[in-house]
């Protein structure tokens, strides 16, 4: 097998007194949608974290390509190909959803101030491109309606496609999924699945995700990692790990 995209070796990290991640191991593959589940603070979030680098491992190592992440700071994550949405979503509400998504585009946008003040065909360039690139994302999540309007009149459901198509202008290989239907109803969820799907199948893009919607994961999922109190539970395929007896136990309290 070709070397995995993003490799966690024996991943932790402690808060004072509290061991939030315990040596976590994983591989994501390329292509695949990757996710990991558990209970409430089993420490999906502070895996993520610790992947876009939001926060410093306490040990361990991530390497994405091969290469270490732990020296690297978070803003250099979308440049090496990582891109992420947030649980509650992070985005520019008082500027139009073109703009959020150009904003997106930042990382592919190498001129100087001296270029930039003077407007030279590289930069022009730049800004045809981006603006190339974003409409093509705006055509594919179907949100040429909104293209103009101001992100915080959006509807709550919109609004995470927005913050999944401004993940989507930076052209990421790893797309980082931070509880994608938290807050969407069925519909959206459901659409949400397709989304994900068509990420993976039509541009081929890796999704690494943390969700509790258990039908969304089985949905989309190749691979789920199921964690708890900060440790690995169980690998494998959906139904592999929904039916396994330690991840029934740490869900419900109990055996099945
Ligand atoms: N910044 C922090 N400072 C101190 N403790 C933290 C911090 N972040 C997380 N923790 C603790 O680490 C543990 C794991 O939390 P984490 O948020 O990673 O879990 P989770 O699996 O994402 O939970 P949830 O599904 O509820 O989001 C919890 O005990 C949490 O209280």
């Amino acid at each position: 097998m070709s070397e995995a995209l993003l490799q966690v070796r024996q991943l932790g990290k402690r808060f004072g007194g509290v061991l939030a991640v315990n040596g976590v191991s994983f591989d994501v593959q390329r292509g695949e949608v990757f996710t990991l589940i558990g209970p409430n603070g089993a420490g999906k979030t502070t895996v993520f974290n610790l992947i876009s680098r939001l926060y410093t491992p306490s040990t361990g190592e991530i390497l994405f390509k091969g290469q270490s992440l732990t020296a690297r700071p978070a803003h250099a994550m979308a440049e090496l190909g990582i891109a992420r949405t947030f649980q509650n979503i992070e985005l520019f509400e008082q500027a139009s959803v073109l703009q959020n998504l150009l904003i997106g585009r930042h990382v592919h946008q190498r001129r100087s101030l001296w270029q930039e003040a003077l407007f030279l065909p590289a930069v022009r360039r730049q800004e045809r491109e981006s603006r190339c690139k974003v409409e093509e994302v705006i055509d594919f999540l179907n949100l040429q309606h909104y293209r103009d309007s101001r992100v915080a009149g959006l509807p709550y459901g919109v609004r995470k496609l927005v913050e999944l198509a401004r993940a989507l202008c930076a052209e990421p290989e790893l797309l980082l999924l931070d509880e994608p239907s938290s807050g969407l109803n069925v519909d959206e969820t459901r659409d949400l699945a397709f989304w994900i799907q068509d990420l993976q199948r039509l541009r081929g893009i890796t999704v690494l995700m943390v969700e509790h919607d258990m039908s969304l994961v089985s949905r989309v999922s190749d691979r789920v990692l199921a964690m708890n109190q900060g440790e690995c539970l169980a690998l494998g395929t959906p139904a592999e790990v929904q039916g396994d007896a330690r991840v029934v136990e740490a869900y419900l309290g109990t055996a099945a």
